[in-house]
């Protein structure tokens, strides 16, 4: 996925492939809630369990195993059509697997809408920025604030004191957010107007102020210069010091080894490595998954 926009076809094309509202496959008898065999692992914040989704005779992920754990920056990595963003998207509630199952605190994903995975915990940013583009950086923020807010719809059309405070306590919130990505000076410029590496930032603060444990960063660097990237590691990297637990997917595997902890590889939809950089930068499977880009990029 070198270009951002290459994402708009499975983000917007999930009603062609396997949405979130369709019935639960059954019939070939591994994907009901019992039929398959689980492989729990203490600890982890998401699991990866097992997880196939096809898109008609497309095999885009072929019983993919992987979990995370909490404090870790965690990678996915893997060429062109590998199927990163595929699992991105089953991760984060686009997709349902027709077969296996997402586990977040151990708590199945499956059958779950996007808000409500948004509330159990997991944030996303897209590879495509998707602000809104007549909001202010700061509204941007407020609005992804909201996600967590309790007022009734009357508690807000009469301002009820309850109101009045989420609001403020969210304008609050969201200016320390943009500080804590380096953009409070943009607070009161409409997001359209903004640089593009502060578009960037500005989705990850505002996929932060809904107090995530775990956020989905994908292809966070493209289009960026090595100096950006260079500050989006440290940005990243201070983020999981505050606590958050952070899946990289990326298509630049130099970005991904300066930063992650662990990580996995996939092509064509199989899982082909996993584990520290130190080892999977030296993988057979690998390096020749990614022959034609230089091997030094491990
Ligand atoms: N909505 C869809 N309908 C049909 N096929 C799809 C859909 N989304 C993805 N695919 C196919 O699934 C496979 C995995 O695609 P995916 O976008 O997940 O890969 P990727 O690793 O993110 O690749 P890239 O870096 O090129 O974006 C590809 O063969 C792709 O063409």
């Amino acid at each position: 996925m070198s270009e951002p926009v290459s994402d708009d076809r499975t983000w917007d094309d999930a009603t062609a492939g396997t949405p979130v509202d369709a019935p639960i496959p059954t019939s070939n008898g591994s994907s009901g809630p019992d039929a398959a065999v689980r492989h729990p692992h203490p600890g982890a914040l998401l699991e990866v369990d097992d997880v196939t989704l096809r898109f008609g005779g497309l095999v885009a992920l072929d019983k993919v195993n992987f979990s995370i754990y909490p404090g870790e920056i965690f990678g996915l990595i893997g060429p062109n059509g590998a199927g990163k963003t595929t699992c991105f998207n089953v991760m984060t509630g686009v997709y349902r697997p027709t077969s296996g199952e997402i586990r977040f605190e151990g708590q199945p994903l499956t059958g779950k809408k996007k808000h409500e995975i948004t509330r159990l915990g997991i944030a996303r940013t897209f590879q495509n920025i998707r602000l809104f583009p007549e909001m202010t950086a700061l509204e941007n923020v407020m609005v992804g604030a909201d996600a967590r807010h309790l007022t009734s719809v009357p508690g807000a059309l009469f301002r009820l004191p309850r109101h009045r405070r989420e609001e403020r306590e969210g304008r609050e919130k969201s200016m320390e957010l943009l500080r804590t990505v380096g953009i409070e000076k943009r607070a009161g410029e409409v997001s359209r107007s903004l640089p593009y590496g502060d578009q960037r930032r500005l989705e990850i603060a505002r996929a932060l102020a809904t107090d995530p444990k775990l956020l989905c960063l994908d292809e966070p660097a493209a289009g960026f210069n090595p100096a950006e990237k260079e500050r989006l590691l440290t940005l990243i990297r201070g983020i999981r010091d505050s606590g958050v637990t952070i899946l990289l997917v990326e298509h630049d595997m130099r970005l991904v080894m300066g930063v992650v902890d662990r990580l996995v590889v996939l092509e064509f939809g199989r899982k082909i490595a996993d584990g520290q950089p130190a080892k999977v930068r030296t993988d057979p499977r690998v390096i020749a998954a990614y022959l034609g880009e230089p091997t030094d990029a491990a």
